[in-house]
């Protein structure tokens, strides 16, 4: 008689007939570790009896869950549905919705997004005179983050801090903190957490009643868990130790969020008579992708060793393509995809495109709409969905006509202007009285009676709105939306927040930079309503996302645990993957996450690897020149296909390479013929002077082009390599050599 489990090797097996007691599944990518938890899942309720309700799965996203939820379901059949297979948080939010009471807590007690946090923030440091100009609300927030994570106790850190200064304020603040959102009954999302253990901790009764309800817990992902989500798995296994966690050191990428790589590594350590098993076989990938995979991740030091190997064929040679520029890249690997589901039989949904940030996607995004090919933004929201750019939208539309009245009430407060919501309630009926739009009320806010002196706050906001109309004449649009990032300080606020949020946002605007500077150049007449209608055809088109067959773009780090019989990973450059900051970075393990995540990235691909790199790149308004990507280099020729589009930039004579920089972004910079230049007007440093850039630093000017509006400067960086900026925007700063 056969049975689902013959589809297993031996080593599969043996895991899931291992049900009692704790088991550690270390094992490489794609060897079948989640599969291993829904057959073992399968069996204790087929072959052991169990019933489905003593059963838990925990994951890692929302979306392996739902992928977990569904293979369960569909080899396990009636009474699937009374097993928990969930997030860490959404398992925590379960438990606490029924207990929490008996900790103080309502049981309808709110979670706060980040934005709640940092109002609370903010008023607290207002009381406790914290200033905010040192000590920014979003770094405290992740100080107590990271505590959080480490279960360290507002009592537990002001312990430590051993008389710092800096210290003992974030001690207040933590305390403070906890204090306001207990009164607010409100938990922040790390407290799920640490709350759960609190609660198991305080009440043994109600840890015991879990203990007996779960007594096969099983955690996918295992690597990616850190202090406090690790307690809180030993506190429920703690009765029946039936605990089966699987993970793969190689794949750990969540150190920035306190991910706990020991957890895995000392798993013996913790549960004494731990079974290990190790995994050897890839099920997924052609046996070109699993060397290329295993080549990559060998130049880590810190790591356990691990051989995969893998019974499917060869596979085709893994592709790599270098393009021009971005556009470029993206256009082929849209023309790609389509045309493999045009020829080869596959759809949408088997082809992935990963990238190292966010805002990596907005090209894309433009690309598949134009070519009505339907994708979807996995783990992320649309680019022209996002918060700060559907804000700074909101200012040009006001800017061109004030007409939208959702746009206007979006930005009123944006930054803080303090006009309150009676104040706003009172212009609104002010304009439907008049029936004129809620821009049109702003302005004549003097005639208000009702609002009394708050029009006075109401009145630099239609000042500067209006300041900007009247230059919008005058001025390139690149100009104009510089000046409202500046004016508004919205990236100067992110800046100071330095959180790895608040970088993803900068990027996602200096990526809203660049398309309008391609938008002018790549337009005889360009202006500010042109621009808004361009990208109202792309970012109002939802519709797309409720097909189930759509192509799938996402980050590197939402990939994991996934699998797609076509993945392209774009962006392969140094400084875009691995990130600057990680190669300017001193702590040598920073680069080793980022090669474990090329190797998450990689090992997602079961038939095609598609790698991709763009020669220039720009980076709000600057044309990077980037190197490929080192990672690239690790993997052997022989596997590699780079077979097109391979003239090396540097080998091409001066003139060609602007000619080519002309033709591919037409900016304005660029109107008339480009003429290099030894001391330009205007500029205080000329070739061979030593400048300084904010962000890469210093080096040395080794050439100028006068490209009639703006000076296009190349500068050799010590750090950072040749880098080619427009003047105006460098902000390049004369220094001694
Ligand atoms: N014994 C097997 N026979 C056939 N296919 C298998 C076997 N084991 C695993 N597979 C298939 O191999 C692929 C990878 O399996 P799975 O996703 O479970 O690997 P994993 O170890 O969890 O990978 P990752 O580390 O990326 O999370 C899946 O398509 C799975 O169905
Ligand atoms: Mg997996």
């Amino acid at each position: 008689m056969s049975s689902i489990y013959d589809t297993l090797n031996a080593e599969q097996k043996e895991a899931v007939f291992h049900t009692e007691g704790p088991l550690l599944i270390l094992a490489g990518a794609g060897s079948g570790k989640t599969r291993v938890l829904t057959h073992r899942i399968a069996y204790l309720i087929e072959e052991k009896g169990i019933n489905p309700w003593n059963i838990m799965a925990i994951t890692f996203t929302n979306k392996a869950a739902g992928e977990m939820r569904e293979r369960v379901d569909d080899i396990v059949g009636f009474g699937s549905e009374s097993i928990w297979v969930s997030t860490f948080h959404s398992t925590c939010v379960r438990i606490l919705r029924r207990y929490i009471d008996r900790i103080g807590y309502d049981t309808n007690f709110t979670i706060y997004d980040s934005d709640d946090q940092k109002t609370l923030m903010k008023d607290i440091c207002k009381r406790l005179n914290i200033d905010t100009k040192i000590y920014k609300e979003k770094s405290i927030l992740g100080v107590i983050s990271s505590s959080k994570d480490e279960l360290v106790t507002p009592e537990e850190f002001e312990l430590n801090t051993m008389g710092d200064y800096s210290k003992k304020k974030l001690a207040a603040a933590y305390k403070e903190y906890q204090k306001m959102l207990r009164s607010n009954n409100a938990l922040d999302f790390d407290d799920l957490i640490v709350k759960t253990i609190e609660l198991f901790r305080t009440c043994p009764d109600i840890l015991e009643s879990y203990q007996d309800r779960f007594r096969y817990i099983m955690v996918d992902e295992y690597q990616d868990t850190n202090t406090a989500q690790f307690t809180l798995i030993s506190l429920l296994a703690g009765k029946y130790k039936n605990l089966c966690v699987v993970g793969d050191d190689d794949q750990s990428i969540y150190k920035f969020r306190g991910a706990n790589i020991r957890n895995i590594l000392d798993f013996e350590k913790s549960y004494s008579h731990a079974k290990v098993i190790k995994l050897e076989q890839n099920y997924r990938s052609t046996r070109n992708i699993l060397h290329a995979a295993n080549d990559v991740i060998r130049h880590n030091i810190g790591r356990k060793k691990k051989t995969l190997w893998t019974d499917n064929e060869e596979g085709t040679k893994i592709q790599f393509r270098q393009f021009q520029n971005a556009y470029e890249e993206a256009e082929f690997i849209v023309g790609d995809i389509s045309r493999k589901v045009r020829e080869d039989d596959s759809s949408y949904n088997d082809c992935a495109i990963l990238y190292r940030t966010n805002a990596q996607s907005r090209i894309f995004e433009e690309k598949f709409v134009y070519a009505n090919i339907p994708y979807k933004i996995v783990g992320g929201v649309n680019f022209y969905a996002r918060k700060e750019i559907k804000d700074i939208l909101a200012y040009l539309k006001t800017i061109d006509n004030g007409k939208d009245d959702l746009a206007v009430k979006r930005i009123i407060n944006v930054p803080k202007r303090g006009i309150g919501a009676t104040t706003l309630g009172r212009v609104q009926d002010y304009a439907i009285e008049n029936e004129i739009g809620f821009y049109d009320a702003l302005k004549e806010a003097d005639q208000i009676a009702s609002i009394g002196k708050s029009g006075l706050k109401i009145h630099p906001f239609v000042t500067f709105i209006q300041t900007l109309r009247s230059k919008v004449p005058h001025i390139s649009l690149e100009e104009l939306i510089n000046e409202i990032i500046e004016s508004t300080g919205y990236v100067k606020e992110l800046e100071a927040e330095n959180s790895e949020e608040a970088l993803g946002r900068i990027e996602n605007i200096n990526e809203l930079v660049t398309k309008i500077v391609a938008y002018e150049a790549d337009n005889e007449a360009p202006t500010l309503s042109g621009f808004l209608e361009e990208v109202a055809l792309v970012a109002d088109i939802d519709s797309l996302d409720a097909e189930s067959n759509h192509v799938v773009l996402m980050t590197l780090h939402s990939a994991k645990g996934l699998e797609f019989p076509h993945v392209y990973m774009a962006g392969m450059e140094d400084g875009i993957f691995p990130s600057y900051m990680t190669i300017s970075s001193d702590d040598p393990t920073d680069l080793e996450e980022e090669r474990r995540l090329c190797y998450v990235g990689i090992t997602r691909a079961r038939e095609n690897l598609m790698l991709t790199a763009a020669k220039q790149r720009m980076i709000r308004g600057e044309t990077q020149y980037n190197r490929v990507s080192r990672f690239l280099a690790e993997i052997p020729k022989e596997l590699l296909d780079s077979s097109a589009g391979e003239e090396k930039i540097q080998d091409m004579p001066k003139s060609m390479v602007y000619a080519q920089a002309k033709s591919l972004f037409k900016t304005k910079a660029f109107e008339s013929k480009p003429k290099p230049v030894e001391k330009p007007v205007g500029l205080d440093y000329g070739i061979g002077d030593s400048v300084k850039h904010i962000k890469f630093g210093t080096g040395v000017v080794t050439g100028i082009v006068d490209g009639g509006r703006d000076f296009e400067v190349t500068v050799d960086f010590d750090k950072a390599g040749t880098k080619k900026m427009f003047a105006s925007f460098a902000k390049l700063k004369k220094v001694d050599a």
